[in-house]
């Protein structure tokens, strides 16, 4: 029987952990498991490092391209293991590797976690490197998940719009007409910022459910200084992270501008932020009676969820779980069926999203 299960690996730009999910392509596509892999706090705090210009960037890079690259194998097999996966079985493993720079208007994206090591470590045909080839031909290299959603959760009867909430934000705008083009961007910072200020605070890795935004009240006038951000207002196709979204620039407007502000109230002014560029987004793009569907760990904090529901026009909101995939495995799963893609010479990116000039088949391709 042809292997035709395919694993995903994702470690994203919140550095909370690397997801793994393994699901199975034929003529459907069936989830099967997944598992969430803590980064260790001394790994986190490295990958931050190189998130950002400073010194001897070259010798970190390639060693946590190993770190990580035996840490992302370590995590395939542990859910081989734990979900008694016949290795036989799987086809490829998808590996997004971790993003340490993103920069598409100098023309690079880099992600580490080498995939040599992957596959020598796992015996698996493993797949890396999947947004270069996009920006080689002219695209952002971002977002890549749209092309995974129009697959799985576009509907020829309603207008849908899914939303990613990890680190970043991004939307995909799923058209029931089947003749319009799907189209994506990321709308700004997700839970990056409010995750860096609260555990700048009181040393959280986030804000349980946002009930410390809760307690505070959004401050307007940093609001707008935020939201003056040149990025909000550019049109797609866009693609942003770490680089722009970082505590120091929240840091810096609020000394700038002489802002007076108790802390909880900055907490409450950042998940407003992320709100309201998410919601001015997302109504911009003036659909027929839209279903919002909700993915990624944002869908944990029900402050911001309320935020959402209050601020978009939108008929039906509600998380990816109702259309049948858990909003927690959503990134790892589009990495897996973006390695299926790949592997049989199948093309990856959506160019009305990410703006390149052609379909492309992404990645590069590691032999077992
Ligand atoms: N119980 C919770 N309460 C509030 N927020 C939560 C909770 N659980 C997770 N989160 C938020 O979700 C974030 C992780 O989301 P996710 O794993 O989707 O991000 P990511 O994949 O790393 O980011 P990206 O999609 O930008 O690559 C955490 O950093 C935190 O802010
Ligand atoms: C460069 C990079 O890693 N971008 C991430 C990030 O996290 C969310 C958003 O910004 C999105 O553009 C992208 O991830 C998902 C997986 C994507 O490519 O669709």
């Amino acid at each position: 029987m042809t292997p035709d299960i395919y694993i995903g690996v994702m470690s994203g730009t919140s550095l909370d952990g690397i997801d793994v999910a393994a699901i199975r392509i034929n003529d459907q596509f069936s989830f099967l498991a997944a598992d969430c892999v803590k980064l260790p706090d001394d790994l986190r705090q490295q990958i931050l490092m190189l998130t950002q210009p400073g010194n001897n960037e070259i010798e970190l890079m390639g060693r946590l391209d190993n770190v990580l690259g035996k840490l992302f194998a370590d995590a395939v097999k542990q859910l081989i293991s734990s979900s008694n996966i016949d290795i036989k079985k799987i086809a490829a493993v998808g590996c997004h590797g971790q993003t340490i720079r993103h920069r598409p208007e100098a023309g690079f994206t880099l992600q580490i976690g080498d995939p040599n090591t992957i596959a020598e470590q796992t015996g698996l045909t493993t797949i890396a490197d999947f947004r270069r080839r996009d920006l080689a031909n002219g695209g952002q290299g971002a977002p890549l998940v749209p092309a995974f959603h129009n697959k799985l959760f576009r509907s020829a009867e309603t207008n849908r719009v899914i939303l990613n909430i990890g680190g970043m934000a991004n939307i995909t705008v799923l058209p029931a007409n089947p003749s319009s083009l799907v189209t994506g961007f990321d709308t700004g910072p997700g839970n990056i910022l409010s995750d860096a200020w609260i555990h700048e605070h009181s040393g959280a890795s986030f804000d349980e459910d946002g009930n410390w935004a809760r307690a505070g009240a959004v401050n307007q006038e940093l609001l707008q200084h935020l939201l003056n951000l040149p990025f909000f207002s550019e049109a797609a196709p866009k693609s942003t992270g770490r680089e722009q979204f970082h505590i120091d620039w929240i840091k810096q407007v609020i000394q700038e501008n002489k802002l007076q502000i108790i802390a909880v109230d900055v907490q409450a002014t950042l998940l407003e932020l992320t709100a309201c560029t998410i919601a001015d987004a997302f109504n911009a793009q003036h659909l027929a009676d839209p279903e919002l569907y909700i993915c990624g760990g944002g869908v944990h904090n029900s402050a911001l969820l309320q935020r959402l529901q209050e601020l978009t026009n939108t008929v039906h909101i509600a998380t990816t779980e109702e259309l049948g995939l858990h909003p927690d495995w959503v990134e790892a799963s589009a990495f897996a069926w973006l390695a299926h893609q790949t592997l049989n010479k199948l093309t990856g990116n959506l160019p009305s999203v990410t703006g390149a000039a052609h379909e492309r088949i992404l990645g590069g391709i590691y032999q077992a």
